[in-house]
């Protein structure tokens, strides 16, 4: 049976109505896609308290959650994925690269332009159909 992760993403956006879209890197798994980023949820944490856990972790900046905006099982070839991505404020900081490959703002109308990992992709469309 394929393991099953459950991963919180963040979804930041900031004063400019830009998204903040992270580039993984080629020794992480979905290489050289792009993903909201985040990480797993610990056995019996928060999905608040995880999400601000991973980006101050994994971008080293102070994040405020908002709501959760998008929850999607997704199954890749070695395991299944359940994402839930959060819409959250930057608080203190600047996002830092520090294990993905790149960092991007971009506009909502502009997310299509990457080449997203496929779980990300549903609140992907979502963020698009919001501006409508
Ligand atoms: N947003 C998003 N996150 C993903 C996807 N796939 C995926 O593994 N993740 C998350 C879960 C992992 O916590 C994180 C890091 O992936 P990784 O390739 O470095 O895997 P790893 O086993 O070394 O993960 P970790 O123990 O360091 O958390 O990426 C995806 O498709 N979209």
């Amino acid at each position: 049976m394929k393991k099953k992760i459950k991963v919180v993403a963040a979804i930041i956006e900031n004063e400019q109505r830009e998204i903040l879209c992270a580039l993984r890197s080629p020794s992480m798994s979905i290489p050289n896609h792009w993903e909201f980023p985040g990480g797993k949820v610990e056995e019996g944490e928060d999905l608040f308290h995880a999400i601000t856990r991973e980006i101050a972790e994994e971008l080293q900046c102070d994040i405020e959650p908002i709501e959760l905006f998008n929850e999607h099982t997704h199954e890749y070839e070695s395991f299944i994925i359940e994402l839930l991505s959060l819409k959250c404020a930057l608080k203190d900081g600047t996002p830092v690269a520090s294990e993905h490959a790149a960092l991007l703002w971009l506009k909502r109308e502009s997310l299509h332009s990457l080449q997203w990992a496929p779980a990300d992709i549903p609140a992907v469309n979502d963020l698009q159909r919001e501006q409508q």
